[in-house]
């Protein structure tokens, strides 16, 4: 298979400008700056082969949309390699563009004031689509996404998830061979970010778009991607198939207990409560515990039997981990490994 992006030792280090609280920070600012470095992305070596389906993770701040930004272009890296469909992205961007899609779930691309079919319309012109192509082309893509009843109305009048909808065929009118996602479902009700996924897919199967995507949210990747790759400050620290990772989010889920308020002092005089074997507390909210459970180890049934016999509930929901959760359980499984290849994390 052919590659479609590739990086090497791909960094960015942010210069910012320190200023202390107030105008007399302000002033020492801008009489005497001190410049504060960020290192946002560290030595990142990628490689992606066109039609693959690539979900890049990693907790806030990781630096998964500065990677995208440098590969899209946006922002010149500070040391490093990149090639993204045969361009060097930052060099060549214009003649990337009209070869990536590019969408970014907190930024629209769509002209606010104007309905879509007049960015449409724009975008053709844009990329000097031929007339019959773009017409043909965004026939398919209004059916496809649904959008006959959205093309006369302002954006600003849509819903996000009709927005969204748009965004993304907006993105593909000119055939692009990749597409960059950047949370595109960030916000969405569960219906939207379903369809959403859905759509994602269908345009890397039927298609063969390559898709490069962040997400917080599992299920984005799940439904999405064929391959996860996980950075943490700045370095790749896992890249392996997503049914492999979802072999480890099935076996574990997360259990929220609320407590009727008569058993609050229990919980919190007890640090090691639920005392059960291969549950353990992530977080205490009010009177609400959340365990993670390990279900190699016990099962839910066990571990609720075991809660309702020493305490009163008055809620008690079950759901797979999030995302955050499971990168840090991947960070601990592989602490062992990386402290061998004398990797810090
Ligand atoms: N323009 C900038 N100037 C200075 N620092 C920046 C800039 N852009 C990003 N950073 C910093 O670089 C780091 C990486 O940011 P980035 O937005 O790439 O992370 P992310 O993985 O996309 O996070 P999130 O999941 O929260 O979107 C962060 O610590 C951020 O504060």
């Amino acid at each position: 298979m052919m590659e479609a992006l590739r990086t090497r030792g791909l960094s960015k280090t942010f210069k910012t400008k320190k200023k202390d609280a107030g105008l007399a920070g302000s002033i020492r600012a801008m009489w005497k700056p001190q410049w504060e470095e960020k290192d946002a992305v560290q030595s990142v070596d990628l490689l992606v082969r066109e039609g693959e389906s690539v979900a890049f993770l990693g907790p806030n701040g990781a630096g998964k949309s500065t990677t995208i930004k440098m590969l899209t272009g946006i922002l010149h890296p500070t040391s490093g390699e990149a090639e993204v469909l045969g361009f060097v992205p930052w060099k060549e961007r214009t003649k990337l563009a009209y070869r990536i899609g590019a969408v970014f779930g907190q930024k629209s691309q769509l002209w606010y004031h104007l309905p879509p079919v007049d960015t449409f319309e724009l975008i053709s012109r844009m990329y000097e689509l031929r007339r019959g192509d773009y017409l043909e082309r965004s026939r398919d893509l209004i059916e496809r996404f649904e959008l006959g009843p959205y093309m006369n109305t302002p954006v600003r009048k849509l819903s996000l998830g009709e927005r969204m909808r748009c965004e993304i065929a907006a993105s593909l009118l000119h055939r692009p061979r990749m597409l960059f996602l950047d949370e595109p479902t960030i916000g969405l009700d569960a219906i939207a970010k379903q369809r959403i996924r859905e759509l994602i897919r269908e345009r890397n199967r039927s298609e063969g778009v390559t898709v490069f995507l962040t997400s917080h949210d599992a299920a984005d990747v799940e439904a999405m991607c064929t391959r996860a790759i996980v950075i943490h400050h700045g370095g790749v620290l896992l890249d392996e198939p997503v049914d492999k990772m979802k072999r480890e989010i099935l076996s574990r889920k997360t259990v929220s207990l609320t407590m009727a308020s008569a058993s609050i002092s229990l919980q919190l005089s007890e640090p090691k409560f639920p005392g059960i074997e291969g549950a353990e507390i992530i977080a205490t909210e009010g009177r609400t515990i959340k365990l993670s459970v390990d279900l190699k180890r016990i099962g839910i049934e066990e571990v609720l039997g075991r809660v309702l016999g020493s305490m009163r509930l008055d809620d008690v929901s079950v759901e797979d981990p999030p995302l955050e959760e499971i990168i840090k359980h991947i960070y601990g499984l592989h602490r062992e490994r990386l402290q061998e290849e004398e990797v810090t994390i």
